[in-house]
């Protein structure tokens, strides 16, 4: 079943809480609405489930328009954050409740119903608890049985807000990719809304970055991580150091931070001799290197330092322009200072380095996203 979302607008009052939502979700496909707190997500799934109301646009279902189609009748199953879950019915009632309150003619017999409940129990990896309560079973299995209940009507579309959003960490990871091997084994259309980045580009298909009711990018997790389509999106999907940066002779300049040698390439939308520029850099994506006069890159003092695992963080204060890194101009001590630079390093590099607290550096970005204007205050 695939979905196509044709101009939805929705307001609360005076509030735009969607401004014009064109969105397509091909069959089977799994699909993330992605973005911060506020920016439409659950309004958007709510639209697409029938529990909200669009004030105008179309919603279709394979080419249908569903739009005033009431929700029971749309065929959706939906999971929420907060289970849900009916708390003084057993887990096999649970699950079986969709299937019993359907009118009499459609209502299966309590056999079948028993055998559906038995295989969705199996398919969730909840064997032999269909007796337990709610209250009897840990964040994680509530939620596979809440997906099991979204599932046992045979939904034509499966709708998750924040399925995982009130799990720990490791049980979310375990759910996450044990949905998206689920969503393999049934190719059920799906749509999932976070706001956990990490989770948007390791399960989906696709993803769709909102902000203030609207679509900031839609691609794949490959696509709006390698070209975010804005600034936004590009702040959004991870850590980041934005620089103010000028273009001068077809050049992208730093300025705030004392730099040497180092200029780069402007994208052809930001070619305007003198105008303003931003670069987003990732921490990754910063070589560093023990501070030599006329070697490339922001020059810095090291702030901060530590090694978890694998992984060193970094934090520099970058020296600001005019003063002079052989010397004087002690960034840790200056009253102006600009913002810290984030720099992540594998261990063992950093080990090499040998770096102390107040040791000068040179931060060269290796790869850097370049927009025009200066960077958001
Ligand atoms: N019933 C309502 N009445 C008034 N305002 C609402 C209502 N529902 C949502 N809003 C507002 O619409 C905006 C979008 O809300 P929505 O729940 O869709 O955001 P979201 O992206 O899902 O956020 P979160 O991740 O925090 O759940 C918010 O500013 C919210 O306060």
């Amino acid at each position: 079943m695939s979905i196509q979302l044709h101009q939805i607008h929705k307001r609360f009052g005076a509030f735009q809480a969607l401004g014009g939502i064109d969105l397509d979700v091909a069959s089977s496909e799994l699909l993330a609405l992605l973005g911060p707190s506020g920016c439409g997500k659950t309004t958007l799934l709510r639209i697409i489930a029938g529990l909200e109301a669009q004030d105008s646009g179309q919603i279709r279902f394979d080419g249908q328009d569903i739009s005033h189609v009431p929700v029971r009748e749309r065929g959706v199953g939906f999971v929420f954050q907060h289970y849900a879950l009916f708390r003084h019915m057993s887990v096999a009632d649970n699950i079986a409740f969709g299937l019993r309150v359907r009118e009499r003619a459609l209502r299966p017999a309590e056999n079948v119903i028993a055998d559906r409940v038995n295989s969705l129990l199996h398919m969730v990896q909840l064997d032999g608890l269909g007796r337990r309560f709610p209250g009897q079973l840990s964040g994680g299995q509530r939620q596979r049985v809440a997906l099991a209940r979204a599932l046992a009507t045979d939904p034509r579309v499966l709708l998750l807000d924040e399925p995982f959003g009130a799990l720990d960490a490791k049980v979310r990871k375990e759910l996450r990719r044990w949905l998206r091997q689920l969503h393999d084994d049934l190719h059920i259309t799906s749509v999932f809304v976070t706001h956990d980045q990490e989770e948007a580009l390791e399960v989906a298909d696709r993803v769709v970055l909102m902000n203030r009711g609207r679509i900031e990018q839609n691609g794949t997790p490959q696509q709006v991580w390698d070209e975010p389509a804005s600034p936004f999106v590009c702040g959004f999907l991870g850590d980041i150091n934005v620089f103010a940066g000028q273009v001068r002779g077809g050049r992208v300049h730093l300025r705030g931070v004392l730099s040497q040698a180092l200029a780069l390439d402007a994208p052809p939308e930001v070619a305007t001799e003198g105008s303003a520029a931003s670069v987003y850099v990732r921490p990754h994506q910063i070589r560093l290197a023990r501070w030599r006069e006329g070697d490339p890159g922001i020059v810095a003092q090291v702030c901060h330092a530590i090694v978890t695992g694998p992984l060193a963080r970094l934090e520099l204060s970058p020296l600001l322009p005019g003063s002079t890194p052989a010397s004087g101009g002690d960034a840790l001590q200056s009253d102006m200072r600009a913002d810290l630079i984030e720099v992540h390093l594998p261990a063992g590099e950093f080990a090499a380095l040998n770096l102390q607290h107040g040791d000068r550096v040179t931060a060269l970005p290796l790869s850097s996203r370049i927009y025009a204007g200066a960077p958001p205050t």
